[in-house]
């Protein structure tokens, strides 16, 4: 007997779905058309009345959110218990977590406070200052997909871009365009994508495989007689007794430190001397990079919030830039700025400028970029600087090289000098390093004492006491293509002959 032919359907054959009327086209649905009402479950007079025996397959199917029964055993809840685990509730707050992504906050500002540095000692404790930091790390710059070779030496830069994801295997672990230089991929792994960096070259035998199976061994390659090594010239020289320049620019090296640990320069106790950190008025967001009493020298950085993107563009448009012109290229462009009635000219290497009087409009944002300095003219020791150098960095490829500004205008290798260095635009690796005697004509640090600061829009750098005496600094080529704007402002103390002030 086929018991289940009784047993009544209780679905409609569009499984509950509502049934429209076959046609769709325009005009449908018709005005007064609302679907049929889905059909009513159970069907009344289910389930039939049959005894026995029952047909449990059929019964309706459990209610999932049915409230269970209450249970008239049940304990009473201690209310000094925990709560129970509710797996719905949301997670506990994290403090650690990044804050949550906002679509509708503004883009970043390419020009908003950098990152702190990286260098040795820094950044100091109780660094960040009070006001906030953009974003660390700045996102890594913009850069064509990698080649079949994988990515160009140096990339990704260090301290750029999001941390680098844990290596693993399998392949598909590592993001096909991130392969740092000793990524740990076991040596059959070929990269999932193709034409993105092959870790390794296919074999060039297609047959190799086939070769080590069939035990055939290659015959083995005759080592090659090494040609003698020739005896570099260096070696020659030392044979010879006399010393190669490299070694003389060494021993050079070594004297000057020696001689430079050996004198201190006049403590600030011996010889005042107000330091600019000390009478700002926002004195905490001065960060310290160099405090160097043994040598009278110091450097500072802060950010300044009355630097503005629109005085980058006004500089930038209203200033008539000469292009200074290294050995091989243009290097950078720049301005001499003197205070009224100055005529003193200025000298980038070989080429000269002469002096352009400071124009109001510049004074003005001047002003106010150094306002928290309390520079007034009053105080003779605490005067507006009387002169700036403008400098023009359209891209990464313009720089200033080694040098210190120790021109005798500002008699920087025999007396307390006081340099303002403001940013806008751009951040630039600003380098700082110890003077050394030059090596073969050209000016570089100390071995072991370069140290690097960003320098992004907005912030104010200083050098002072006799930093320009035993101190160099420059601003090395980078991968910006943003322009970024240096004025650096200095006091002229020995005006120059010719000038109505001297
Ligand atoms: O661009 C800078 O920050 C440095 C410029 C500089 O050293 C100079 O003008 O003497
Ligand atoms: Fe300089």
């Amino acid at each position: 007997m086929h018991h289940y032919a009784l047993v009544p359907r209780y679905r409609s054959r569009s499984r509950g779905r509502a049934e429209y009327p076959p046609s769709y086209g325009p005009g449908y649905p018709p005005p007064g058309y609302a679907p049929p009402p889905p059909a009513s479950y159970p069907p009344p007079g289910y389930p039939p009345e049959r005894h026995p025996p029952t047909y449990p397959q059929y019964a309706p199917p459990p209610d999932p959110y049915a409230v269970p029964p209450r249970d008239p055993y049940a304990q009473p809840r201690d209310p000094y218990a925990p709560p129970p685990h509710d797996p719905y509730a949301p997670p506990p707050h994290d403090p650690y977590a990044p804050p949550p992504h906002d679509p509708y906050a503004p883009p970043r500002d390419p020009y908003a406070p950098p990152p702190p540095s990286r260098s040795p000692g820094y950044p100091p404790p109780g660094y960040p200052p009070a006001y906030p930091y953009a974003e660390y790390p700045p996102p890594a710059p913009a850069y064509p997909p990698h080649g079949p070779h994988g990515p160009p030496p140096g990339y990704p830069p260090p301290h750029h871009g999001p941390p680098a994801p844990p290596h693993g295997h399998p392949p598909y672990a590592c993001p096909p365009n991130y392969y740092p230089p000793h990524h740990p991929h076991p040596p059959h792994y070929r990269t999932p994508m193709p034409g993105y960096g092959a870790l390794r070259p296919r074999s060039r035998s297609p047959n190799r495989r086939l070769i080590r199976r069939m035990m055939i061994k290659r015959p083995e390659r005759k080592a090659k007689a090494k040609p003698k090594a020739k005896a570099k010239p260096e070696k020659k020289a030392e044979k010879a007794g006399d010393l190669t320049p490299r070694e003389l620019s060494d021993i050079k090296e070594a004297e000057a430190k020696a001689k430079r640990e050996a004198h201190p320069e006049a403590t600030r106790e011996e010889k005042p001397l107000q330091l600019l950190v000390e009478r700002a008025s926002n004195p905490k967001s001065w960060i310290p990079c160099i405090e160097d009493k043994h040598l009278r020298s110091w450097m500072y950085m802060s950010q300044e919030k009355g630097v503005s993107y629109a005085d980058f563009e006004q500089l930038k448009e209203k200033v008539e830039w000469t292009e200074i012109h290294g050995a091989a290229a243009l290097t950078r462009k720049t301005m001499w700025f003197v205070k009224k009635g100055c005529r003193c000219p200025y000298s980038y290497g070989k080429q000269q400028v002469s002096a352009v009087t400071f124009p109001d409009w510049f004074l003005d944002m001047a002003k106010r970029w150094l306002n928290s300095l309390n520079l007034n003219d009053q105080d003779k020791d605490s005067t507006f600087p009387n002169c700036v150098n403008l400098n023009l960095y359209e891209h990464g490829d313009h720089q200033v090289a080694w040098h210190s500004d120790d021109e005798p205008l500002f008699r920087g290798k025999f007396q307390d000098t006081r340099i303002i260095s403001v940013t806008l635009g751009a951040m630039r690796k600003f380098q700082v390093g110890l003077k050394a005697p030059r090596r073969g004509g050209i000016l570089k640090p100390e071995k072991g004492s370069m140290a690097t600061f960003n320098l992004g829009h907005g912030q104010v750098c200083t050098m002072e006491g006799l930093f320009q005496k035993h101190y160099l600094h420059q601003i090395a080529k980078g991968t910006t293509r943003q322009a970024r704007i240096n004025a650096t402002f200095r006091n002229i103390v020995e005006h120059a002959a010719g000038c109505p002030l001297r």
